[in-house]
């Protein structure tokens, strides 16, 4: 099924698709490539066609051992791509997904990579806005690093711009991946550097716990815990990895670290990491989301793609494609009232550290076995309180005590 694109490119094998298009292995005059087809409707929307040639120079421009390079970009009939550099290898996610938690060192060494590669786009003016497991490479053809990583490559620079045009997202929508959206993005302030480490330093915490430090649930509750809530402390992370941490996950973009310092920071906290296993964290949900009461949509909220799907392609020959990845959200922009937790919001007090995170399975649970007790106590009240009655009235009558009846009271749910 090899199809031609543009005069100089031959795409033969799907190697994963997105929520913006689909990436094909492929050929082209200098050898294999990757290439990103975009989806038809955003292929026929003139607008990005435009950006998409206007944004030419700044993502050909971009050149990084920690940067997928995009090579060319072909606009070719209803055809709109952008051809890489193949990275052969898997992307963090699929790691993720196959380990769930990183050892520091490992997780460190990969997040100094990409805060590497942050760092060469953002002396070039260029804010990536997607950063997350997903788009990031692990070159499994490279050098072995710290901890036994092979270096790691951020690809996907200026997707989420071109598709974020002013006419498909208007003024009142944002667009990115709800785990990992700096809350400034989220009160409506235009996406700047900091966005990047922000983001970034969610993945760090990823790679560290197994899950994000504000996902869960709904995206509308996402949204408003990057707002509103602090970062639960992880158990046994050495003090100055979480200091990085916590002053990267700053709700004040101008409080966190630039890219390049925070490379190095990471880097000058390796050798204390060597031999450090994973951290020891209370698992992550396990249990299919419900939908719980305090994460309802405020009325009139439009959610795309409101479950994040998580899933990965290794880039292996002959590898299923993953169709039904959306992770990408496109919502209203919550206002301050419900972010404030106000009349309409649902913003909590932070959580207490080892305390269920809202929404989740065990925090399901608790709700659950608290109903049973609330449910259990009344009903023995309801019986005492008859026995009660019934023991006063009748005399000698009563052939059983309270606390026969109370044993023979029905079992709770
Ligand atoms: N340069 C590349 N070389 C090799 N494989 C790649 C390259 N870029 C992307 N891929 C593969 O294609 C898959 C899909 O990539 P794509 O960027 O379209 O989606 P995504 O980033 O996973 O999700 P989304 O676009 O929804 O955020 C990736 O998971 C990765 O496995």
């Amino acid at each position: 099924m090899a199809r031609k694109i543009g005069s100089r490119y031959t795409a033969n094998q799907i190697l994963g698709r997105g929520s913006a298009g689909t990436v094909w292995l492929g050929e082209g005059p200098e050898g294999p490539v990757a290439i990103k087809l975009l989806r038809e409707d955003l292929a026929s929307d003139q607008e990005l066609v435009g950006r998409f040639v206007q944004e030419r120079t700044a993502l050909l421009g971009l050149d990084h051992p920690n940067v997928v390079s995009v090579r060319d970009l072909v606009v070719d009939g209803n055809d709109l791509a952008l051809v890489m550099d193949l990275v052969r290898g898997t992307d963090l996610r699929t790691r993720l997904d196959r380990e769930r938690r990183l050892a520091p060192e490992a997780a460190v060494a990969i997040v100094a990579d990409v805060a590497d590669g942050l760092a060469a786009a953002h002396a070039a003016g260029v804010v990536h806005r997607d950063v997350k497991p997903e788009n990031v490479l692990l070159d499994m053809q490279g050098p072995l690093g710290p901890g036994g990583s092979h270096p790691a490559l951020l690809t996907d620079f200026g997707v989420a711009k071109l598709i974020d045009s002013p006419r498909r997202t208007r003024a009142t929508k944002i667009i990115g991946t709800p785990d990992y959206l700096a809350p400034e993005i989220i009160e409506g302030l235009p996406p700047r550097a900091s966005v990047d480490i922000y983001a970034l330093a969610t993945v760090l915490y990823e790679l560290l716990a197994g899950f994000t430090p504000f996902g869960g649930g709904h995206p509308g509750a996402v949204l408003r815990r990057h707002v509103t809530e602090t970062v639960v402390p992880l158990p046994g992370i050495p003090e100055e990895l979480w200091q990085l941490l916590v002053q990267c996950l700053a709700k004040a973009p101008a409080s966190r670290l630039r890219a390049s310092e925070l490379g190095a920071r990471l880097r000058e906290q390796l050798p204390l990491l060597a031999g450090m296993p994973p951290l020891d964290v209370d698992e992550p949900d396990t249990e299919p989301e419900e939908e719980s009461p305090e994460a309802e949509d405020p009325p009139g909220e439009t959610v795309t793609g409101a479950r994040v799907r998580r899933g990965s392609v290794p880039l292996v020959p002959g590898a299923k494609p993953d169709s039904n990845r959306d992770t990408h959200t496109s919502m209203r922009v919550p206002g301050p009232d419900e972010l404030a937790g106000g009349a309409r919001g649902t913003a909590r007090a932070p959580r207490t550290p080892g305390a269920p995170r809202p929404g989740s399975a065990r925090h399901r649970a608790t709700a659950r076995r608290r109903r049973i007790t609330l449910g259990v106590a009344a009903v023995v009240l309801v019986v005492a309180a008859a026995v009660g009655t019934w023991a006063a009235t009748s005399g000698d009558d009563a052939g059983a005590t309270p606390s026969d009846t109370r044993n023979s009271a029905p079992e709770s749910p």
